[in-house]
């Protein structure tokens, strides 16, 4: 037992070496940048890139390539093709959207002003309509699977962006034979894919139709046709595909619309003014469509001070430097990884009038008019780089949800309770504290 105890502590020793030797580079990498507002505890090789320079940052982004190479490139391709032919960007899709929100907003209607954590509704609407587009049916409420999936989800999250989290990714080859939380969160993925091989087995018992109907057909489509040595379009990577296409599709706009609940219960002024310009411009019953924010410029305001604030995915993914290079005219090695800060572009000070405060006059100019700004970048840079993949998808769901919300319903506190936690969690995403919420009928 004491070669044990000495094996162990020779181990412990090795990790605190490597943890520190990391840590010294990443100190060294990031001082070579100018300081950001928010600097992350980030290890391995990395360097921790501000967005404040969002400008060159989209040009100087071409350098580098992403971690997937080459498949990821075809793999993305092939994704944006897919979800456009299923309607991303056209009257299709806007329609799925329309019918989640019209039952969620039915959901609320038939609480009649009880107490809700809204949580699960917003996830089970949004992610019903990503659903729809991959599967071809959406879930009911009360779903087995469905629950499991959203556990199997919610666990991923708050696994991501922990310490232990960080150490996989520099250790994984180690951290594969350690008992700890990485187990459980290498189990839910398994939950998402086993799933994900049950869908497929399912799609290709019931044969292809001439004319797809939905993502799952037309990769198996596509694999019918692609031959070669090395096909690139097969199961696993459909595996693959299908989970980016679900976390990715599932918790971003439900944790964005979760904070946007949230902030017009903190704000019940601005909730008031939006359900205002809502009842002149809208009729009660009119389907609201995402052309509809044209005519909507404080709502539309309000729901990007929302994705500005809530700053949910506050890292980009990262990327390698595949030669010896310069970003932003600080040397960066070959291998040096590189994380795009987007937090630090949402809460520049420079670009923003009060970025530490729930504003929507940042996006509106002295005539009320609605005012893109250049620094709101959400959904990261780069058109064809790692820019999001679904952020059409994303902002017609963020608007259409939201203005159907407002205009049936005025969201407040429970009886008796009179603070809310508005700090954020830290996981994948930066999630708000569970909290409850009344919605009364207007
Ligand atoms: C409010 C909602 C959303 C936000 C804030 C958001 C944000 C982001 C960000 C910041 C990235 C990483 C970009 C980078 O590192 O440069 C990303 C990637 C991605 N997002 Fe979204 N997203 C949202 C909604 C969605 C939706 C609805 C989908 C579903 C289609 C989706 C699918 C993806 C995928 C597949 C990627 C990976 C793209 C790639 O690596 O090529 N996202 N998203």
């Amino acid at each position: 037992s004491s070669v044990m105890l000495t094996i162990s502590q020779a181990f412990v020793a090795l990790v605190i070496f490597l943890l520190i030797a990391q840590f010294l580079k990443l100190r060294k990498a990031c001082q070579q940048l100018p300081p950001g507002p928010t600097p992350l505890p980030l290890l391995g090789n990395l360097v921790h890139l501000n967005f404040q320079f969002h400008r060159d940052l989209l040009m100087e982004v071409f350098l580098f390539r992403y971690f997937y190479g080459r498949s990821w490139k075809q793999q993305r391709r092939f994704g944006i093709m897919t979800l456009r032919n299923l309607g991303m960007g056209k009257k299709g899709l806007e329609y799925r959207v329309q019918e989640e929100a019209s039952h969620l907003v039915e959901f609320f209607a038939n609480l009649k002003g009880k107490p809700v954590d809204p949580s699960f509704p917003l996830f089970h609407s949004i992610s019903n309509v990503i659903c729809a587009l991959v599967f071809g049916y959406h879930f009911s409420d009360e779903d087995k699977t469905f629950h499991e999936l959203i556990s199997a989800t919610e666990n991923l999250f708050r696994f991501a962006g922990s310490f232990i989290h960080q150490l996989y990714e520099i250790l994984p080859w180690l951290m594969c034979h350690l008992p700890g939380p990485h187990k459980k969160a290498l189990s839910c993925y398994d939950v998402l894919s086993s799933f994900a091989r049950k869908e497929i087995r399912r799609h290709v018992e019931r044969g292809i139709p001439n004319e797809p109907q939905d993502f799952i057909d037309f990769y198996l489509a596509e694999m019918e046709k692609v031959n070669g040595p090395k096909p690139k379009y097969d199961e696993d990577n459909l595996v693959y595909v299908i989970n980016d296409l679900f976390l990715g599709g599932s918790e971003t706009s439900s944790t964005t619309l979760y904070w946007g609940l949230l902030y017009m219960v903190v704000h019940p002024k601005i909730q008031e003014k939006v359900q205002k310009e809502l009842d002149a411009v809208l009729g009660p019953s009119q389907l609201i469509s995402y052309e509809d924010r044209r005519k909507l410029p404080y709502t539309n305001a309000v729901v990007h001070e929302i994705q500005r604030f809530s700053n949910i995915v506050f890292v980009g993914i990262p990327r390698v430097c595949v030669r010896n290079t310069t970003l932003l005219g600080f040397p960066l090695k070959k291998g040096t990884i590189v994380i795009p800060n987007i937090a630090s572009v949402l809460y520049d000070p420079e670009q923003w009038e009060t970025p530490r405060q729930f504003n929507p006059g940042h996006f509106l100019d002295k005539e009320g008019n609605f005012i893109n700004r250049e620094a709101f970048l959400p959904f990261s840079a780069g058109k064809w780089h790692r820019v999001c993949l679904g952020e059409h998808l994303a902002r017609t769901e963020l608007f259409i949800f939201f203005a159907n919300l407002l205009r049936a319903f005025t969201f407040q506190l429970p009886e008796g309770v009179t603070t809310i936690n508005t700090e954020p969690i830290l996981g994948g995403t930066l999630q708000p504290h569970p909290y409850r919420l009344c919605a009364i009928p207007r």
